[in-house]
């Protein structure tokens, strides 16, 4: 009785353990970068994206992204543990210490660039370490504390999964990862300012300069419009001029980025709201994700046949 007692703890402490570990990796984020990753692989491979590749590029992805988050967790522990949103997290909340945390981001990090080195090209493995290294030394480091276009700048972090991805295909990078890294850079602003407007007295409490804080609600909108503004554009590139995309992938752009502008322009009419900041924020997601879908779906050849057919079909 004693020993069954004794033996249950022990799983439920391993169970905590590996939760904590788990949630140092920021999980919840994680599965959008994979997804403009593997968006990127399928239009490099045009719709014929090899299933192992696909997978182990994933998986180092994942390590990639989860030791840069673990970094950002050990650095930011401080302010961390003055807001109340981040408190609970696993290093201020004492239940991983820092240099634990340190050997896990590293072990993580090394496991990454050699899945990629050994299994896929050492340029996606370059790549994916360059996401981590910016994403810890010139955002959390450089930029966060310190000016109010951190996120602009820092963005361009979450912006390299789809340079992995097409590198995992191709071996180098041409204009349409670029144009997909771009739309990513540019999407960033309105994502976070969005949530930012919502929380950005706990960034105040600790002095992080985030554009709310500084610049105001006013400002702040402003800017997620004309972000916004481009970022519609930006997505049409890959139709024209780069013919990567056909009528499918635009038809779908055009209707996410009209929700888009929508959602942008009423936030900009009321800066206050904070019912329309979050459907803004929560709507950016949804509308990457569709946007990658829609790559996705276009890219494939049952799709060109279709469209072919029905072209025939209408046009004669
Ligand atoms: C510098 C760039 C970025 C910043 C500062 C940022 C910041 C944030 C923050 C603070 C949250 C709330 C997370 C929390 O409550 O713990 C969040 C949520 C989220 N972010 Fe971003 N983000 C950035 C870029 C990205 C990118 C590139 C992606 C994916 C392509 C992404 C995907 C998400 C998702 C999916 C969520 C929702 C997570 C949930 O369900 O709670 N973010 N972001
Ligand atoms: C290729 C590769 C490895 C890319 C990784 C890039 C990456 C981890 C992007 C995530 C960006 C992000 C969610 C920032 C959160 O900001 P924050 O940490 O300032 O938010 P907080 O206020 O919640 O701490």
């Amino acid at each position: 009785m004693v020993t069954s007692t004794k033996i249950h703890r022990q799983h439920d402490s391993m169970g905590a353990v590996c939760k904590s570990y788990y949630q140092l990796t920021k999980p919840r984020i994680i599965p959008l970068l994979l997804i403009t990753t593997a968006a990127s692989m399928w239009i490099a491979s045009e719709g014929r994206v090899d299933l192992p590749k696909l997978f182990i590029t994933l998986l180092g992805g994942t390590l990639a992204a989860a030791s840069a988050q673990t970094l950002n967790c050990i650095y930011d522990q401080d302010i961390d543990y003055e807001m109340l949103r981040t408190r609970a997290r696993p290093i201020p909340a004492g239940k991983v210490q820092p240099r634990h945390a340190l050997i896990f981001a590293l072990v993580l990090g090394v496991l990454s660039f050699t899945l990629f080195a050994a299994f896929i090209n050492v340029l996606s493995g370059c790549l994916a370490l360059s996401g981590i290294v910016f994403y810890m030394l010139i955002y959390t480091h450089w930029l966060k504390r310190h000016t109010a276009q951190n996120i602009v700048i820092g963005g361009a972090a979450g912006s390299i999964p789809p340079l992995v991805g097409w590198a995992a295909v191709t071996g180098d990078l041409s204009w349409t990862p670029w144009v997909l890294f771009a739309l990513i850079f540019l999407w960033t602003p309105p994502h976070f300012w969005a949530l930012a407007l919502m929380i950005k007295d706990d960034y105040a409490q600790v002095n992080v300069p985030m554009l709310p804080v500084i610049a105001g609600e006013e400002k702040t909108v402003s800017q997620i419009w004309y972000y916004s503004l481009l970022v519609v554009p930006f997505s049409l590139l890959l139709v024209y001029p780069l013919h990567q995309l056909g009528i499918l992938y635009l038809t779908i752009a055009m209707v996410l980025g009209g929700q888009f502008l929508v959602k942008a322009w009423q936030l900009k009419q009321a800066p206050g709201d904070r019912d329309l900041a979050r459907g803004l924020f929560k709507f950016s997601i949804f509308y990457l994700m569709l946007l990658c879908l829609a790559m996705v779906i276009d890219s494939l050849p049952v799709t060109h046949q279709l469209v072919a057919q029905m072209e025939t079909l209408l046009l004669g």
